[in-house]
């Protein structure tokens, strides 16, 4: 048998923990599998005592992964560390650099570095892989890097963050609050070490972000993306779409348009009927159009300890099983230095449906008004109807939602600008964009 494929874990956390638990407990059947032992020889972690289910005394430990990516004797170096700075940058960068492969689950690292450390892994001939990054365990790096090859891909959109998908279902299922669904998401070791990356959609955003790269063959732009989180959903949002017969889900969509390239990430009515209404709990889901293909649509675990360990583990053993010199292509689809800058599709051109939810003084001639705004700026509705407003005990207040059909995203930003301005609303406009799928 050829020698053992060294590895330093730096990250003891949910993903790095489950990880050391799997490689551990499936030594000799990934032995046979890839014709080599892998051995984790360097961890780095903050509490190197803590029991984490899994007997690590064979490893060197380092207090500073950065130290263990520069220094260790190993041939991969795997980061599930977190954040888009240091020390994971460094730590990859170092282990790049001194021509070790990389494995990495980090999102919001490749997001903002991807393109720099792809340039990196491909200057000296190594891999750099990354299936975790994107919705956890499902294989969509791999069906975008390798299968689709040569495929021209138009759209790819989904369900990209398993604590908001969780959040979102179980509110709906069980009528608990965002906050104690927020709870239990983490408790599961769904959610980010700070959840705000969550919940606003910042997570979906970084995912986003390297699939319209895989897709389109473009650079890296996280900050290209119009985002919008789920923190405003409320109960009777969630109540009303269900009433109209949507189900919300967080999407993240990027797709080629006359305009641009348009990627965005907000709260979404889907149809209950749809394929992607149905994809609850923690599950993602990710739907790519492919010209050759045509579409393809892949469910499976988003988040959690061992579903993203898994992911790591098959980047391990793909490397473990790659024979010096016949490496996989780059690291992003095409050579870092190809990918392409592209322009930019604004999001007041974006054309779709919407949905409207207005509380307000339940004055004479106010309904009338929002029609009115509606159709000065050409507007057409699908429906409007009014309602007892959600704290109208006293009867002085309504609640009016409006659905309307395909329009510009501009006009609608006027029509509820020009609303707002005649002061009868009660708190905030809620306007969540609809998505009608094909399936
Ligand atoms: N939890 C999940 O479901 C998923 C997580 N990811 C990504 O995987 C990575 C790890 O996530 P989790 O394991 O959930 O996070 P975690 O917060 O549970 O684990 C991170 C670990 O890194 C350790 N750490 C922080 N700074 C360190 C330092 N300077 N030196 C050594 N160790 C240090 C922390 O103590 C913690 O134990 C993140 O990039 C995350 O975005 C990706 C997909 C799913
Ligand atoms: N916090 C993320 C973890 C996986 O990427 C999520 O909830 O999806
Ligand atoms: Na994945």
């Amino acid at each position: 048998m050829a020698h053992a494929l060294k590895i330093g874990i730096a990250g003891l956390g949910t993903v790095g923990a489950s990880l050391a638990r799997i490689l551990n407990g499936r030594h000799n059947k990934l032995a046979d599998i890839c014709g080599r032992p892998i051995e984790i020889v360097a961890v780095s972690a903050r509490d190197p005592d803590k029991d984490r289910g899994v007997d690590l005394s064979g490893a060197t430990f380092y207090a500073d992964p950065v130290a263990l990516a520069r220094e260790a004797d190993i041939d991969v170096f795997v980061e599930l560390i977190g954040g888009e700075g240091d020390p994971a940058l460094s730590a990859v960068r170092e282990a790049l650099s001194r021509g070790c492969h990389a494995v990495t689950a980090n999102k919001a690292l490749l997001a903002r570095h991807g393109v720099e450390l792809a340039g990196i892994a491909e200057e000296k001939g190594v891999l750099l892989n990354f299936e975790a990054a994107v919705a956890g365990g499902i294989p969509v790096i791999k069906a975008m890097r390798e299968s689709l090859t040569g495929n021209s891909i138009t759209r790819v959109f989904g369900i990209l963050n398993g604590t908001c998908n969780y959040i979102l279902t179980e509110m709906e299922r069980c009528g608990l609050s965002f906050e104690d669904c927020l709870k239990e998401a983490q408790r599961l070791g769904y959610a980010e070490a700070d959840p705000t990356f969550d919940v606003e959609g910042n997570d979906t955003a970084h995912k986003l972000a390297l699939l319209t790269s895989l897709a389109f063959g473009t650079r890296i732009a996280p900050d290209d993306i119009y985002l919008e989180g789920i923190s405003n959903i409320t109960i009777e949002d969630i109540r009303a779409a269900a009433d109209l017969g949507f189900r919300i889900k967080l999407l993240g969509v990027a797709q080629r348009t006359d305009s641009g390239i348009e990627q965005r990430v907000h709260p979404t009515m889907v149809p209950k009927d749809s394929v992607i209404a149905q994809v609850d709990g923690v599950t993602n889901a990710v739907a790519i159009d492919a010209d050759v293909l045509g579409e393809l649509m892949m469910s499976g675990p988003g988040a959690g300890g061992d579903a993203t360990a898994s992911a790591v583990m098959g980047d391990i053993a793909d490397i473990a099983k790659a024979r010096p010199g016949h490496q996989h292509g780059p690291v992003l689809g095409r050579p870092a230095v190809h990918l392409e800058t592209y322009e930019r599709a604004r999001m007041r051109s974006h054309e779709g449906g919407y949905f409207i939810r207005l509380t307000v003084e339940d004055r004479t001639g106010v309904f009338a008004s929002i029609a009115g705004h509606m159709s000065d700026n050409d507007i057409s509705l699908e429906s409007i109807v009014q309602r007892p407003g959600e704290n109208g005990a006293n009867g002085d207040r309504k609640t009016v939602i409006l659905v309307t059909h395909a329009t510009m995203e501009a006009s609608v930003r006027k029509a509820v600008e020009a609303i707002s301005a005649d002061g009868y609303l009660v708190g905030k406009p809620q306007v969540i964009r609809i998505e009608r799928p094909e399936s």
